[in-house]
């Protein structure tokens, strides 16, 4: 499926404190744009606009897809990888991947699901419950739900937060495989090398 993110002139106020302003950029299918800026510079904030979780004080943004989903159904072409998307601790990896993939009317069988969390570094750690996880863990379960969504935008705010050595080459391949299989990906990093992936880059 073809995807184009148009990013429109945005800007964000919180009260009396402009965050940023005619900001402007796009991505396509088979891109990464990335995003970047000091903390606190806006980029969560700017990946939540996209994905319609925020308005913006000005500007707008436009999703465009070959097949013409209504403004309601497009909600379901993003997929967000952030520090604030929480996994239900009183389920398991495997069956946290059903759960999402079910709500997003994607098919995914528990052998399928178990697979993904391999594939994250998990290992047999998809089948135990997400409460007994460490920060890193759920953070690879985060990866292994975008993944098997499968979604044509994925949003990534700081996909390697907490993770290992493994788990950064993890994210590339993931970042590489995605832009491969002609995704749009947004990357917000504060990672001055994940920043590379990005084809284009917005620095905040
Ligand atoms: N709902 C809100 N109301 C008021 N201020 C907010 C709100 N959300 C975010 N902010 C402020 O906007 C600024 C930017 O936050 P944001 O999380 O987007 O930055 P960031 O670039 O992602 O930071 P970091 O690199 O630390 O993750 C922060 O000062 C934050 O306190």
């Amino acid at each position: 499926m073809y995807s184009r993110i148009v990013i429109d002139n945005i800007g964000k106020r919180f009260g009396e404190r402009l965050l940023f302003s005619n900001v402007c950029a796009e991505a396509t299918s088979g891109q990464c744009l990335a995003v970047t800026g000091c903390n606190g510079s806006g980029k969560s904030t700017l990946l939540k606009i996209i994905a319609g979780l925020v308005r913006p004080s000005t500007g707008q943004v436009r999703l465009i897809f070959d097949d013409m989903p209504s403004p309601k159904e497009q909600i379901f072409y993003t997929g967000f990888v952030s520090p604030e998307v929480a996994m239900y601790a009183a389920l398991t990896g495997i069956e946290n991947i059903i759960f999402w993939t079910k709500v997003r009317g994607v098919p995914c069988s528990k052998s399928e699901a178990a697979k993904f969390c391999c594939e994250m570094g998990l290992g047999k750690g998809g089948y135990d419950l997400v409460a007994t996880y460490s920060t890193g863990m759920r953070q690879r379960l985060k990866l292994a739900v975008i993944k098997a969504i499968n979604p044509p935008v994925w949003l990534l705010d700081e996909p390697s937060s907490n993770l290992d050595g493994s788990g950064r080459s993890i994210v590339k391949e993931l970042i590489d495989n995605a832009v491969r299989q002609n995704i749009a990906v947004i990357l917000a990093t504060n990672e001055s090398e994940e920043a590379l992936y990005g084809k284009n880059t917005i620095e905040l």
